[in-house]
């Protein structure tokens, strides 16, 4: 059986994830397509020799009943509405983050998924599909450091140029606040958001960097820096800090040489090779628990929770204060036992 599939924009991760499944991955087909501008829907046809139909929007292709499920990789403020839509037609959609640009708009869509019954949505956090942090949770479960209480962590771009405004926790820290609750299962009861001097490479107006303050339910301790223009590279850290050992995210496998007295590795310098066999095992598991009716990745509660810490990160960033993040408690229908991913 292939999981017949429709992808809502076209642009730079809608083409990785539409080449991913056409040549890569297997159980999946892409048979749909769109985008606002279909230039570039025309473009991925044609690229990856697609046996799809272009449709005039969305909404379109939801209703499509060729299509079985949806992927939504266009920009971040359409997604509510797709997602939505893909719910009230009873089909499986893939949302890249951000799930909705709000706390609301994310809630929205756990009270419409609740309703209907049947859980359908995956948030594309795909870093808890990346084999080095699975391991890092392993050494962790199986207390190897013992109980952690502290983490020490880093996410740094080499550059950013499109990014402004908040982007560094909007979009880029978005991926801590998810790996790191899913690391420690555990959630977050306060953030404080500092702001060091300001890197001279950030684009006008923007802060560039940030240091996270971030405490849990269980009382572990978390500061992470977000960079968005370090300039050396895409270096992403995490320390878990255990009671009888410490834990590190193991770096990207890169030789080590000794020559003229230097010992060096490379750095990767952007996120698609650092996360792309993340990537590619993130569609693969969701392609093959769609094809079997199931849900197990990264849910709309899990997208909801970012959301909320996003609100109270930006909030604490303004007030300079440390901000409670006050979560309701997580509704049965996403506690219900599940393959943990
Ligand atoms: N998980 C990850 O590591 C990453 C996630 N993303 C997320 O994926 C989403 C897309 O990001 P990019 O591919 O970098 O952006 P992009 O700008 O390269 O592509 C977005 C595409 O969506 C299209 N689009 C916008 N509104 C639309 C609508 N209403 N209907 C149909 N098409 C529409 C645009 O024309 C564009 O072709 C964003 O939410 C971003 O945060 C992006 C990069 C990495
Ligand atoms: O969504 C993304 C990418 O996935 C990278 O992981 C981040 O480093 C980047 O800042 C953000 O745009």
């Amino acid at each position: 059986m292939v999981l017949k599939i429709g992808v809502i924009g076209t642009g730079a991760i809608g083409k990785d994830h539409i080449h991913r499944i056409t040549n890569t991955l297997n159980g999946g087909e892409i048979i749909a397509v769109t985008d606002v501008n279909p230039e570039q829907a025309e473009a991925v046809v044609e690229t990856e020799n697609l046996n799809a139909e272009i449709f005039k929007d969305g909404h379109a292709l939801i209703q499509s009943p060729n299509v079985d499920a949806v992927v939504v990789t266009s920009w971040g403020p359409t997604h509510e509405e797709f997602v939505l839509a893909s719910i009230a037609a009873g089909k499986p959609v893939f949302c890249e983050k951000p799930l909705a640009t709000t706390a609301e708009g994310c809630k929205r869509i756990v009270d419409a998924e609740v309703e209907s019954g049947k859980q359908l949505v995956t948030v594309g956090f795909m870093r808890r599909y990346d084999q080095g942090y699975r391991a890092l949770k392993k050494t962790i479960k199986e207390n190897q450091i013992g109980t952690p209480l502290m983490l020490h962590c880093a996410h740094r771009n080499q550059n950013a140029p499109a990014f402004h405004g908040d982007m560094p926790i909007t979009d880029s820290f978005v991926h801590e606040i998810d790996i790191l609750r899913w690391l420690l299962q555990d959630d977050y009861v306060s953030v404080q958001v500092i702001q060091p001097r300001r890197t001279r490479f950030a684009n006008d107006g923007m802060q560039d960097s940030y240091m996270i303050l971030l405490e849990t339910k269980e009382g572990i301790r978390i500061d992470a820096e977000v960079f968005v223009n370090c300039q050396y590279g895409y270096d992403v850290q995490c320390q878990v800090v255990g009671d009888t050992g410490i834990a590190n995210l193991p770096e990207p496998a890169s030789v080590v040489v000794r020559k003229d007295a230097k010992l060096s590795s490379d750095i990767l310098t952007d996120w698609k090779p650092r996360f792309i066999d993340a990537y590619d095992v993130e569609i693969q598991e969701w392609i093959d628990a769609t094809l079997k009716g199931e849900m197990n990745g990264p849910s709309a509660w899990d997208g909801y929770v970012v959301s909320v810490t996003v609100d109270a990160c930006l909030e604490a960033k303004n007030s300079e204060k440390i901000i409670p993040i006050d979560l309701p408690e997580c509704p049965s229908f996403y506690r219900e036992a599940k393959v943990e991913v």
